[in-house]
């Protein structure tokens, strides 16, 4: 990949709102089971797709996410359950519709574009079955969207790791797939060309209509496209909501960690309050005497001041991030300092006192065995 033109290529995508229109189709995974090397991957796997909602499925490397991908693009068998495209049946036990009879679009890194194939040809490829001049004019669409109308003679290793990556996303929604599976899509591309890529890519799927199903072990990518995000774990799902609903409730302690750091205080609950050193936290689902883990996001979670209320704390560590401070709070009754973001002040300073103060918006309550 081209590291040098990655850093210097120009966000020239398409017009928005050009993009080919796809008749949305629905995605149903009902009670799936594969196993590989003779271990459950995926274990009563369920998720229902809407036609026209984006879906990301997130989770830790191994917890089956892109085996359920394979699953829907009629790659990976099934050993139980049943695998639906708009109602029909796709994959079952001793039945796999092959994926060119699926009616989907894939972004995957092992259907890589063809190296021997030119921009044009790329995208042409999914487009047999229509007629040359139907198929052309279609590939065109599609490449004038991201931005590549000008490159169609060229060939992949010519293209920039981002252009390359817009030729990827332009063969698969070309053909005007009810359905798109994308795993992974952003993964090769620097963080600063992510965002752009990432943020078209979503306006596209948006025009397209595309049912999509978006395979990321990136929370902030997950939140950022999914209109629904879905937890998977263990190759089950863990929990499956909003964006909103997940990051303000998860469904347990280890959910909160893969979405966010957090600082952790273990404590009880008295007369429905976590007692803490940072003061009280509300706790009213649990009873008395219950331990409970009080978990504070950085970002949100706590604030410092150099005066004012709060309790007293010293600042240990400190780290600039361009307008955002990086603090590390040593508190007492903390073993651990306790991490905090907040926008740059330069008023506080390393080693200097300051005040906390808790924002019980952003600190959760988990129950401990
Ligand atoms: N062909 C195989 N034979 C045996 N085990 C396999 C095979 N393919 C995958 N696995 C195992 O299945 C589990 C799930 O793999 P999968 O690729 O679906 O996870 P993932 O969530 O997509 O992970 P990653 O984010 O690392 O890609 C892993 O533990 C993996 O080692």
């Amino acid at each position: 990949m081209a590291e040098a033109a990655q850093a210097v290529e120009p966000q020239n995508w398409g017009p928005r709102g050009t993009a080919g229109v796809s008749f949305a189709a629905s995605l149903e995974f009902d009670d799936i089971c594969v196993e590989l090397g003779g271990r459950p991957v995926l274990d009563n796997f369920r998720l229902s797709l809407r036609p026209g909602e984006i879906v990301c499925l997130l989770g830790e490397s191994g917890s089956g996410k892109s085996t359920a991908l394979r699953v829907a693009a009629g790659i990976q068998p099934v050993s139980a359950g049943a695998l639906r495209i708009n109602g029909e049946l796709m994959s079952a036990p001793g039945r796999t519709v092959t994926p060119d009879r699926r009616g989907i679009g894939l972004m995957f890194q092992d259907y890589a574009l063809f190296p021997h194939l030119s921009v044009l040809q790329n995208v042409l490829y999914g487009l047999k079955r229509l007629g040359r001049t139907a198929a052309l004019e279609q590939a065109r669409v599609s490449l004038r969207r991201v931005g590549l109308a000008g490159r169609e003679n060229d060939y992949p290793h010519q293209l920039s790791g981002g252009q390359q990556q817009r030729l990827a996303l332009a063969r698969s929604v070309a053909p005007r797939p009810g359905l798109l599976l994308l795993d992974e899509p952003f993964s090769s591309l620097d963080a600063r060309l992510r965002e752009t890529v990432r943020d078209e890519t979503l306006a596209v799927l948006r025009e397209t209509n595309a049912t999509s199903l978006v395979v990321t072990h990136d929370p902030e990518e997950a939140m950022i496209m999914g209109d629904r995000v879905a937890l998977l774990r263990q190759g089950r799902i863990a929990q499956i909501g909003t964006a909103a609903e997940i990051y303000s409730r998860p469904v347990d302690l280890a959910a909160a960690r893969f979405l966010s750091p957090l600082g952790e205080i273990e404590t009880a609950v008295r007369a429905g309050m976590a007692e803490t050193p940072l003061g009280p936290v509300p706790a009213p689902d649990f009873a008395d005497g219950a331990r409970v883990t009080v978990a504070i996001r950085p970002v949100g979670g706590a604030r410092i001041a150099a005066q004012g209320p709060g309790i007293p704390g010293r600042i240990v560590s400190r780290r600039d991030a361009i307008g955002i401070d990086l603090f590390e709070v040593k508190l007492d009754g903390l073993d651990v300092p306790l991490g905090i973001r907040q926008p740059a002040d330069g008023a506080l300073r390393l080693g200097q006192d300051v005040s906390v103060v808790l924002n019980l918006e952003h600190v959760l309550v988990f129950g401990r065995d």
